[in-house]
Formats: C-alpha cells, sequence, structure tokens
C-alpha cells in the first residue's frame, strides 16, 4: 500500500475513510492456561463508548492486542481491524511506564508521585510513531482520523507529517491537569506541540480546554482565543501558524437506550432479584463497580462505610455491599500496594461487621460481563462511585441508564466528570470522609418519593445525551471547517503568545 493509504501496485484496498486509534483494540485477547486463545472486550469506559460508534459507520480501528509480541489481527465484524504488536519492553516502557505510571498520576492530582524515566520517555515516542505509521496504512486519502487518549499524545503530529491529507481529531478521556501539574513534566512542550497536530482536540469539561489553550500560549509560543470554552460550544482556538486548530469540551457517555432496554428485559429483572437472594435479601444492596485503580476511591467507600457500620448509622446485618473489581495494569507498582490495602479493608469490614456465611462487603475481583452487570445495576439499591479524580465515569450513567423503575440512589463524587451532568446525585468530595459518610446514609435512607425526583432528573441528563450524541458532535466539529464555522478561526480574538524561557 502506497503511504496515503491509496490502492498500491498490488492493488490492496484504498484504506478506510473513519479510523479510530486507541491504545488498545476493542477486544483483548485471553490466552488459558491450556493455549485455548479467546478474545474478550477490553476493559474500560473507551471502548465501551467507541466500539458502538465504529459499529455504526464502519471504518477501521488501530490498536494493540494487550498481549506481549503478538501479531495476531482479530477478525471483527464490521471493524477493520489493524494491531499494532508491542514487545514485552515496549509494554513495560510505553505503557506501564511512561504512559501509567508518569501520565496517569499526573494527569489524576499526582494521587500517586509520577515517575519520569528519559528510557520512558524514548519508548513512548517510538511506540507513537508506530501507532502514527500504522494509521498511515489503514486510512484513506482524505480520511477523518480520530485518536484516543493519552497514551497516544505524540501521534496527531507525526501523522500530520506523514499524511498533511487527513483530518485528525483528538479526544482526551482523562482529566486534563492543572497547568500547574503538567509543568512538571520534562517533555511538556513536545506533549503539547504532539497534540497540536490535530485539527480539534477534545476534553471532557471545559476547564481542561482551558488550561490546554493556556499551554499551547506558554510552551508552545502560539497565540490563542481568549474567552471562556463551552460544553459543546465556544470552542478555543490555536492558530499554528496558518492552520486553525479548535479546543472544546465534549462530555462522554454511554448508549443509554440499549441499557434502558435491556435493564427492562424479564432475564434481567429475574436475574437482579436472583441476586438480591443470593445475598440474602438485605433491606439495602450497595454496589461498586470499578476497575481496580487508585484513583476510584475504592478505599474511601469502604472505610466510610466501616465508619457508619461503627457509629451504628448503618446496620451491617441489614446491608450487602457488593464490590466488583476488573483488574488492571496490574505489573505497575501503585496497582500491586493498592489492591493489597483494599483487600485488608474488605477482611477488616468482614472481621468487624459480618456473621458465618454472611459477609457484609462481597469482592470480586475479576472482569463482569455486561449483562451480569447490568443485573447487578438493577439489583442495586445504592451506587457508590467515589474516584479520588476521573475523567467522565460511565458506570455513574450506566447506573442511572439501567434504572427505569425510579429506584435507587446514586452517591457520586465531586471529582468525576460526571458529576457536572448528574446534579441529582448525592455528590461529595472524596477527600472529606464525613460528607461522604452523610452522603451514603442519605442516600441509604431516602423517601421513595425523593429517589423517584432524583433518578428521574438524572435520567432525563442520561437518556438525552448520550454517546451518539457525544460522537456526533465531535465529528460534527471536526468535518467543518473552521475558518467558516460559527465559532471557529475567523474573526476571533487571539490573545499573544507568552514569554517564558523557562520552557
Ligand atoms: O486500557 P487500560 O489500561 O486497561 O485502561 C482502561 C481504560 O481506562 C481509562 O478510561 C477512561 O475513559 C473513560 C471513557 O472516556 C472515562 O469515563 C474514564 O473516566 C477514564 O478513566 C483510559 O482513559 C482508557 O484509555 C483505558 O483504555
Ligand atoms: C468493573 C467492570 C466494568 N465494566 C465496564 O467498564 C467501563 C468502565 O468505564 P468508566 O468510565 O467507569 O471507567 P474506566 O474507563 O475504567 O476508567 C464501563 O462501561 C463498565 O460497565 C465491565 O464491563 N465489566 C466490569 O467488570
Amino acid at each position: 500500500m502506497s503511504a496515503d493509504g491509496g490502492v498500491d501496485a498490488g492493488g490492496s484496498p484504498a484504506g478506510a475513510d473513519f479510523v479510530v486509534v486507541a491504545n488498545r483494540l476493542p477486544v483483548d485477547k485471553v490466552v488459558a492456561d491450556d493455549g485455548t486463545v479467546t478474545w474478550r472486550r477490553s476493559p474500560g469506559g473507551l471502548v465501551t463508548a467507541l466500539e458502538p460508534i465504529l459499529r455504526q459507520r464502519t471504518g477501521a480501528w488501530v490498536g494493540w492486542s494487550g498481549i506481549a509480541d503478538s501479531d495476531d489481527n482479530p477478525d471483527i465484524e464490521g471493524i477493520d481491524i489493524h494491531a499494532v504488536p508491542l514487545s514485552s519492553q515496549e509494554i513495560a516502557e510505553y505503557y506501564e511506564g511512561f504512559s501509567n505510571a508518569t501520565l496517569w498520576p499526573l494527569y489524576h492530582d499526582v494521587i500517586v508521585k509520577p515517575e519520569y524515566h528519559r528510557e520512558w520517555w524514548n519508548t513512548y515516542v517510538e511506540v507513537n510513531r508506530r501507532f502514527a505509521e500504522a494509521t498511515c496504512k489503514a486510512a484513506a486519502h482524505g480520511a477523518l482520523v480520530w485518536v484516543q487518549d493519552y497514551q497516544l499524545q505524540l501521534v496527531p503530529k507525526m501523522l500530520r507529517m506523514l499524511r498533511p491529507d487527513l483530518r485528525i481529531g483528538f479526544f482526551l478521556h482523562i482529566p486534563f491537569p492543572p497547568i500547574e501539574l503538567f509543568l512538571q513534566n520534562p517533555w511538556r512542550t513536545e506533549i503539547v506541540e504532539g497534540l497540536l497536530g490535530a485539527d480539534l482536540i477534545g476534553f471532557h469539561l471545559p476547564g481542561g480546554a482551558q488550561n490546554f489553550l493556556y499551554l499551547a500560549r506558554r510552551l508552545a509560543g502560539q497565540a490563542t482565543s481568549k474567552g471562556t470554552v463551552g460544553v459543546r460550544s465556544r470552542f478555543g482556538v490555536v492558530q499554528v501558524g496558518f492552520r486553525t486548530v479548535r479546543v472544546g469540551a465534549f462530555p462522554i457517555s454511554i448508549d443509554s437506550g440499549e441499557l434502558d432496554a435491556k435493564a427492562r428485559s424479564k432475564a434481567v429483572r429475574a436475574r437482579a432479584a436472583e441476586i438480591r437472594k443470593e445475598l440474602g435479601n438485605p433491606r439495602t444492596v450497595m454496589l461498586g463497580v470499578d476497575r481496580l485503580d487508585y484513583t476510584k476511591g475504592i478505599d474511601v467507600r469502604l472505610i466510610a462505610l466501616s465508619e457508619l457500620f461503627a457509629e451504628k448509622r448503618l446496620d451491617p446485618h441489614e446491608t450487602a455491599m457488593v464490590q466488583l473489581a476488573t483488574p488492571s495494569r496490574e505489573r505497575v507498582d501503585s496497582y500491586i500496594q493498592m489492591r493489597a490495602g483494599i483487600e485488608q479493608l474488605v477482611g477488616n469490614i468482614n472481621g468487624n461487621f459480618a456473621e458465618v456465611g454472611q459477609p457484609v462487603v462481597q469482592y470480586l475481583h475479576r472482569p463482569v460481563p455486561r449483562d451480569e452487570l447490568i443485573a447487578f445495576f438493577v439489583a442495586a439499591d445504592v451506587m457508590l462511585v467515589t474516584p479520588l479524580r476521573d475523567g467522565m465515569n460511565l458506570v455513574a450513567k450506566e447506573y442511572v441508564a439501567c434504572r427505569n423503575d425510579l429506584g435507587g440512589a446514586l452517591v457520586l463524587s465531586e471529582f468525576t466528570g460526571a458529576a457536572a451532568e448528574l446534579k441529582s446525585a448525592y455528590q461529595a468530595n472524596p477527600y472529606d470522609l464525613d460528607g461522604v459518610k452523610d452522603a451514603i446514609e442519605a442516600a441509604a435512607t431516602q423517601t421513595d418519593q425523593e429517589g423517584r425526583r432524583r433518578m428521574r432528573a438524572l435520567r432525563r441528563q442520561v437518556l438525552t445525551h448520550d454517546v451518539d450524541k457525544w460522537a456526533r458532535s465531535f465529528l460534527g466539529t471536526l468535518a467543518e471547517d473552521p475558518s467558516t464555522a460559527p465559532s471557529g478561526g475567523r474573526g476571533v480574538e487571539l490573545v499573544p503568545p507568552i514569554e517564558d524561557n523557562r520552557s
């Protein structure tokens, strides 16, 4: 195939008009002890959100298969898969290292200390280059390419240099950090310049977009627009030579209609009733559903519950807490330590408050299939979502979408992207333990009337702002010509670059 994805002398296909580029493919390769290979849906919200979009549009997906040194290219109906193989060393340095031990903690409020290693950075650059090259092969001339997330922040610039014909979008699924934190990164300028290779850069929240605009002025020396960025509106502008890069806030969501329909099905309702029975038909079923990640504040909710039981504000004999925790990034030190801490807390609560055969906290460290998860959402009276920081948190929205009965209550950390939209949740600051306890107690003891009022408002938001709206707003903006678009380049007052010798 020729460099721009056109038909080569051998006559291979001309490439896709729409290409998603993400660290992971939508499926992960799983090799059993007996060598049997299966492909399982990849963990996390990025795949949850993008898989339905790509199925609707037909296009290509460039990503890694989740396993070392594998040259597998799985067949997925309706999606043209382009696997990018990674060696064990690349996984250690690009994925576990720079992506998940440098950028992830840096962008999540330095909850753990980010590590800066030059060799990790070098591998990050090299792997980003390989993703850019694989994308060139996958994309037809003039294709729309949508690059995803913090693992691939250099791809937009690399891709633009290789393929100026492409229209390039970038979306960051995790929070974009406060300026002071971003400036810690020794390679901060390269990252800002990497992102500026895109035509449109999307964040979940306006605050992230505004932080980025400031950094584009200060680190990349570009002129930018002035005013505040809106949600799916009032885009920011960075003038990069003759190119106009737009910057916006596009809060991601879920396939709310599909979840709503599934949750109404007889099979799911029957399974939900069965789950409650298996838990001993307690008065209150509480639920946590997370990747096992220190950002998710699983410890916060467990400590809060433990204190509520000790203070007799909740009765452990009438409460069952289920914590579903998908294994995640299991070779990164901070994740290994966190897992031990969570499991100790579960043990302590059961040791102090459970009876024989009737644990208070049931903890599953394994991925849970989607239909089973929906039954858990329907079964739970109180959903506990308590991250210390989270880009969006799709689980909170999924719970709401599953509650067409207007039952249940959502306890939600203020520091999730979802909190900006789900105002009728029981919101709390996860660093204020008393506040979290009050929110859990209020949710567990709410009247039916209050619960229905809140759930109705939450559902209005989630059902009208679904993942399709997210994709359409981002891709529609990307397809526009910024010089003629209403909130595009022309007529926007620009602020000159910030002179700064330290960058
Ligand atoms: O691929 P992994 O390292 O196993 O991690 C899974 C995904 O985690 C992150 O998800 C984020 O995206 C969600 C959807 O926008 C958002 O709701 C959530 O707040 C984020 O944490 C990560 O950003 C993805 O790249 C990973 O694939
Ligand atoms: C624990 C668990 C989760 N899921 C699904 O994964 C995503 C999680 O998305 P979210 O935005 O909340 O957070 P991260 O992206 O992980 O940071 C959501 O769609 C869950 O339903 C799952 O399918 N199975 C599981 O066991």
